[in-house]
């Protein structure tokens, strides 16, 4: 099996190749590409480990032989925020990019899984989406935007308030990957029942993880170490899935048929052709339910600009390609 990583030579892209090439099963085969010219040299530095993941880095030109043969396609590849900034001021720049690297994914590997961590996630998989429908290859099952930060953070920060041990708590964190279309289910925690001031108090340090990271970073970036962790957990679902291996289960924005919107983040099993069955998340309380109907029309608006960015391109052409507003709470 073969898994590329497009912007391998970024803060995410680099951590996430490392973890790729030190936990993949003997024989995979790991590219890497960015159009910063260290990538090859990226991948010589991570073949001297020695595990039996043999490891190539591209450049330039080379994005249809980074993606020749790929199965699982990961795109990390794009601008961060800065403080300050919300991350749908990185949207023209973004989509710009969204658009090519999936365009050239569309006519190597339209059978791969494309697995979209550039920001603004609600909108770059719709653009993703456009473009492979454009080009004939659309399939929703193997596009998915990875909003698994989300949920390591919500496992963190829950197991922390519970005093449990790490990784022994599981959230699922439906709808977005943006300030309040974050919605951890709260309510459907196994085994504790929070208050209604607990919940929420929990659910904003998860929906302003982001910003504190990108505050406490000082114009230097925004998370990569945290998500290469959620982006290795996500990306291993996917190969395992693709493998065969039964109850694979995570959360990812996809078009899964939700009466909620075109694209919405849920838990789901995935397996040989990509997601299968999108799961229920319980129950909502009163306030989840609440917040849900809240954030809808963030979330929609956000999904209509991935939309025109290819279905109506002139709509975008005289706007600057990185603004500076306020990250919305
Ligand atoms: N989904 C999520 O939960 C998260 C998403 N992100 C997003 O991930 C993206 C990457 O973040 P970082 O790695 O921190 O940024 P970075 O700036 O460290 O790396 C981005 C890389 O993309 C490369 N690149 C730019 N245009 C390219 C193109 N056309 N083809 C190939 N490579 C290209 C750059 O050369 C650079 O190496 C950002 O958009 C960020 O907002 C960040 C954290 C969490
Ligand atoms: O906040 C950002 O810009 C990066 C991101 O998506 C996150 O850390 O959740």
């Amino acid at each position: 099996m073969k898994i590329t990583v497009l912007g391998a030579a970024g803060g995410i892209g680099q951590s996430v190749s490392l973890l790729l090439k030190m936990k993949l099963p003997a024989g995979f085969k790991l590219a890497l590409y960015d159009i910063a010219p260290v990538t090859p040299g990226i991948g010589v530095d991570l073949s001297h480990i020695p595990t039996d993941v043999a490891v190539k880095g591209f450049t330039g030109n080379d994005l249809p032989l980074a993606l020749e043969g790929s199965n699982v396609v990961v795109i990390c590849a794009g601008i961060a925020r800065k403080p300050g900034m919300h991350r749908s001021d990185l949207f023209k720049f973004n989509a710009g990019v969204i658009r090519d690297l999936i365009a050239t994914g569309a006519a190597i590997c339209p059978n791969a899984c494309f697995c979209i961590i550039t920001n603004p996630v609600n909108s770059m998989v719709p653009v993703a989406a456009e473009v492979l429908k454009k080009a004939g290859v659309y399939n929703p099952q193997k596009l998915f935007g990875v909003t698994m930060l989300d949920v390591i953070r919500a496992e963190t920060f829950v197991a922390k308030f519970l005093d449990r041990a790490a990784g022994t708590i599981r959230v699922n964190v439906i709808g977005g990957h943006s300030g309040q279309t974050i919605l951890p289910v709260m309510s459907q925690v196994g085994g504790f029942e929070f208050t209604d001031e607990e919940a929420a108090a929990l659910v904003r340090h998860i929906q302003d993880a982001g910003t504190e990271v990108v505050d406490a970073k000082a114009g230097n970036g925004s998370a990569t170490l945290a998500m290469a962790a959620a982006g290795y957990r996500f990306i291993n679902a996917v190969v395992r899935g693709l493998m065969d291996e039964e109850n694979v289960i995570e959360c990812a924005y996809v078009e899964g048929g939700s009466q909620h919107s075109r694209f919405f983040s849920q838990p789901m099993r995935l397996g040989k052709e990509g997601w299968y069955k999108v799961l229920p998340y319980g129950p909502l309380t009163q306030a989840e339910k609440a917040s849900l109907e809240a954030m809808l029309p963030t979330l929609r608006d956000e999904i209509r600009m991935g939309e025109d960015f290819i279905l109506k391109p002139e709509l975008f052409q005289d706007q600057p390609a990185e603004a500076g507003k306020a990250e919305k709470k």
